[in-house]
């Protein structure tokens, strides 16, 4: 699939510019605050980024799961999940992947409304695009998590690999090979190895619980 059918293309681009007129707010009764006390939690968007293999999808999951059995309501919005459908039209060029992440991070502050604790996992290489999506969310509700791990130890992991077929450019601008990847200045939570070995994944969910726990998001 090329590039061209992303963000710049038809309803993307509209959608990215704002350009729909005639369009009004509606206020419903029921809002956030009302839904967090139902749930006895406080609406958030824990934003997992990292290079390919670095453990996105393995700490999201873990942490969905620690969180079920705190009896705390998550959703998990993973990259390579949502490509399978609502990003479906998307590639990888600098433009889609910006597309990619504008959506997800619109989608993510849906869930933080409803009162969700939304974990999305995304490479989202860009900082332009992972500060949108801050932006999107109120006060200290966006939580960036970056797994900074060396690329050499996601490259040794290659679960699906992809890594093997970017060195043999047999895929191009591949994240991290042939594709930048700019790591946060400022985030919340940072994961990396200690004295070489990279945290468990149970580590790794228990250092977001912790900071969820200290900030309050965990009670209503
Ligand atoms: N060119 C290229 N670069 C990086 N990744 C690639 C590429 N092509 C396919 N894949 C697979 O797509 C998954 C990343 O999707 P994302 O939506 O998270 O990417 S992005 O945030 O838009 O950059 C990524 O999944 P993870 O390994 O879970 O990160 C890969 O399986
Ligand atoms: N904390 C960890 N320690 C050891 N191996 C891990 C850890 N987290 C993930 N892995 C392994 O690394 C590989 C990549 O993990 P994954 O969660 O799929 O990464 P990503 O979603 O960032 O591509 C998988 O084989 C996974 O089992």
């Amino acid at each position: 699939m090329g590039s061209t059918t992303g963000a710049g293309a038809g309803a993307g681009a509209a959608a990215a510019a704002g350009t729909a007129n005639n369009i009004f707010w509606h206020e419903c009764p029921v809002g956030r605050a009302d839904r967090q006390r139902l749930l006895k939690q406080k609406g958030c968007v824990v934003w997992i980024t990292g290079l390919s293999g670095s453990g996105k999808s393995t700490l999201a999951c873990t942490l969905g799961r620690e969180l079920h059995s705190r009896r705390k309501l998550a959703y998990v919005l993973d990259g390579d999940n949502l490509r399978h459908g609502l990003n479906k039209d998307l590639a990888f060029s600098a433009q889609d992947r910006t597309e990619n992440i504008r959506r997800v991070g619109e989608v993510a502050k849906l869930f933080a409304d409803a009162g969700l604790i939304c974990i999305a996992s995304l490479i989202s290489p860009y900082r332009r695009d992972r500060d949108s999506c801050r932006a999107l969310l109120p006060d200290a509700s966006f939580i960036e998590v970056f797994l900074n791990m060396p690329l050499e130890v996601c490259e040794s992991r290659d679960p699906k690999g992809l890594y093997k077929l970017a060195r043999a450019g047999k895929i191009k601008g591949f994240t991290g090979i042939d594709d930048p990847y700019e790591p946060p200045l400022n985030c919340e939570i940072e994961i990396k190895q200690e004295e070489g070995s990279c945290p468990s994944p149970s580590a790794m969910a228990g250092q977001v619980v912790s900071y969820l726990e200290e900030k309050g998001f965990l009670e209503d």
